[in-house]
Formats: structure tokens, sequence, C-alpha cells
């Protein structure tokens, strides 16, 4: 089967999977979408794009924003980041306190929400203008500078993120949050209240099934040493307590938001996004996983 007719496959039989997962309630904003959105983006190292459905419609990426923030990270710094943040999966909820109190403030990974915190806090110590860096850093990779943050979402999540200011103070009592917690907070819910499409997203994605590069041009954003690292944290932390879930189904790195969204790699062949809003119990996009397992399972193509 070609590609545009394996995604025709999986539309259909999307259309009449029932699901029982929710659209994330717990940011007022997001609440508001619909549970029926859904698109698909195949973009192919080699031939190119293959889409339906809403891939064209902008949503909030959430956590699939921790990848562009580690990204940044690490093209600006070395090793010295890995002592403030590992790279163990952590088998817990994305926003849970438990580990830090027992492992001195020390995220389990950057893809936890702890994590992506650190790493915000890094940016903020490193970077002039980080949201302007931020967001720049998006519209260079993706080549489409009308990228940028949903108010309402911002707004939203910035009025009940006490679980993630409980993180920064926890951490911040052990020495490992350098600034101040709302400004850390501040930066960290801009990066998640970004919007775009899944085309967007699949393109941006591509630098990590390209070696760092982007494929319109050939540019190196980030060195395929670091890249491989990057995919690896994906794999084995994308998706929180569920990593395992996704690598046993799917069998690619990638990452999920509470938007619904989840971006997924196969190095050297595709990037792949997927958008459908209600999440299953442990945060990650219910028919999204179910899209990107018949994905695999069709064309025969993991990296497994
Ligand atoms: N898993 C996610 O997408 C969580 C991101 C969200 N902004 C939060 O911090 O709760």
């Amino acid at each position: 089967m070609k590609y545009q007719q394996i995604l025709n496959t999986i539309q259909s039989d999307l259309a009449t999977t029932p699901y029982a997962g929710k659209v994330a309630t717990y940011i007022p904003e997001l609440a508001k979408i619909s549970p029926k959105k859904l698109g698909m983006h195949l973009y192919c190292i080699n031939s190119g794009h293959y889409s339906f459905g809403d891939n064209d419609e902008r949503f909030s990426i959430q956590s699939i924003s921790k990848v562009f923030g580690l990204t940044l990270a690490m093209s600006l710094l070395n090793d010295e980041l890995f002592k403030r943040v590992d790279v163990e999966p952590s088998g817990n909820a994305f926003n849970s306190l438990i580990q830090l109190e027992y492992e001195n403030g020390i995220p389990r990974n950057p893809f936890i929400n702890a994590g992506a915190l650190v790493i915000s806090d890094v940016l903020i110590s490193t970077l002039k203008n980080p949201k302007k860096s931020f967001l720049e850093f998006i519209h260079d990779i993706t080549g489409n500078t009308s990228i940028a943050i949903n108010q309402e979402v911002f707004n939203s999540e910035k009025e009940c993120s006490f679980r993630n200011a409980a993180l920064l103070n926890l951490m911040k009592s052990f020495g490992n949050i350098k600034n101040e917690i709302e400004e850390v907070l501040d930066f960290y819910i801009y990066q998640c209240a970004i919007e775009m499409s899944c085309k967007e997203l699949a393109t941006a994605f591509m630098i990590y099934a390209n070696g760092g590069k982007k494929l319109s041009n050939g540019q190196q954003i980030i060195s395929s040493q670091k890249t491989k690292r990057i995919n690896a944290v994906m794999q084995t932390c994308g998706f929180y307590d569920e990593a395992g879930e996704f690598s046993f189904r799917v069998g690619l790195p990638g990452k999920s938001g509470v938007g619904g969204g989840i971006a997924a790699i196969h190095p050297e062949q595709y990037a792949v996004t997927v958008w459908s809003p209600p999440l299953n119990p442990k945060g990650n996009s219910e028919l999204g996983m179910y899209a990107l397992e018949r994905l695999t399972t069709l064309t025969g193509f993991s990296i497994f």
C-alpha cells in the first residue's frame, strides 16, 4: 500500500473506533476543544507529505514543547545540563512530585513537568530573551513565522498551575531552580501554550528524523550525536508512565501533549504527527496512539 492509502485506511479505522478518553479539563481553556477533532500528517524524507482530517488546524502543543526546550538547552550547553536533570524513565505521572523528594530535587528526565521546569530555568539563565528565542527556534525549524502562543490557553493555565508551582518550590528547596519561581512558571506555561498544526509539527520534528538537520536546506540545527540522545529520551520517557506501552505498541521515539497531540519520528525515514484531544488515563491521546500503532503495523516500519 502507498502511504496516502495507508493514511486513508487509518482514517476510516478511526471513524469506527470507540474511545473512552476524555479531553483535558484541568486547564479550563483546553476543555473547550471538540473531542471529534482528528488529524494526521506524515512527512517522509524521500517522498514528502501525506495527511488527512484536521491536519492543518492549530492546537495547543503543550508537553510536545518539552522536546524543543531540551533541544535548545542541549544546543547551548553540554553534559553539565545532565547534572540537573536525569535521563531515566520515571514510571510516574507527568506532574508527579513523589520522586523529587527522595531524589534530592533532580527530576528523572526532561519530559516530565519537573524536568521541563528545570530546562526552562536553564534557558532563562542562558538566554537574554527566552520567550523570543524559543519562538524563533520554532520559526526557524518550521520556516513559518506565524506560529505563536494562544493567549487564552496561557492565561487559563497560569490561573491553575498549583502543581507546577509546587514542583518548582520543592526543587528550589534543593537548590535546583536558580531563578524566581514566577519567572520559570511563566516561561514554562508560555512554551506549552504554543499552537501548531500537525503539518507544522511534523515539519519541526523532521530535524529529529534527519540527524539534526533541516530537510529544506540541510542546515544543522543540533549535532547528530545530540539528536541521537534526544531521540533516545523520547523513546524511553516521551509518554511518562506509558513510555513502555507506547514503545510496545508503536515502536517509535515520540512525545505527547495534553492538547491531544503526538509527534513521533523514524530516524532517516519520516516524522509523523497526530491530533485527537480525548486522552487516556495516562494523559496521552487515545486515538492518537492507536493511529500510530496502525501506521507502524501497516507500513511494517518501526525502529524495532
Ligand atoms: N502533559 C502535558 O502536556 C502537560 C503540560 C501542561 N502545560 C502541564 O504542565 O500540566
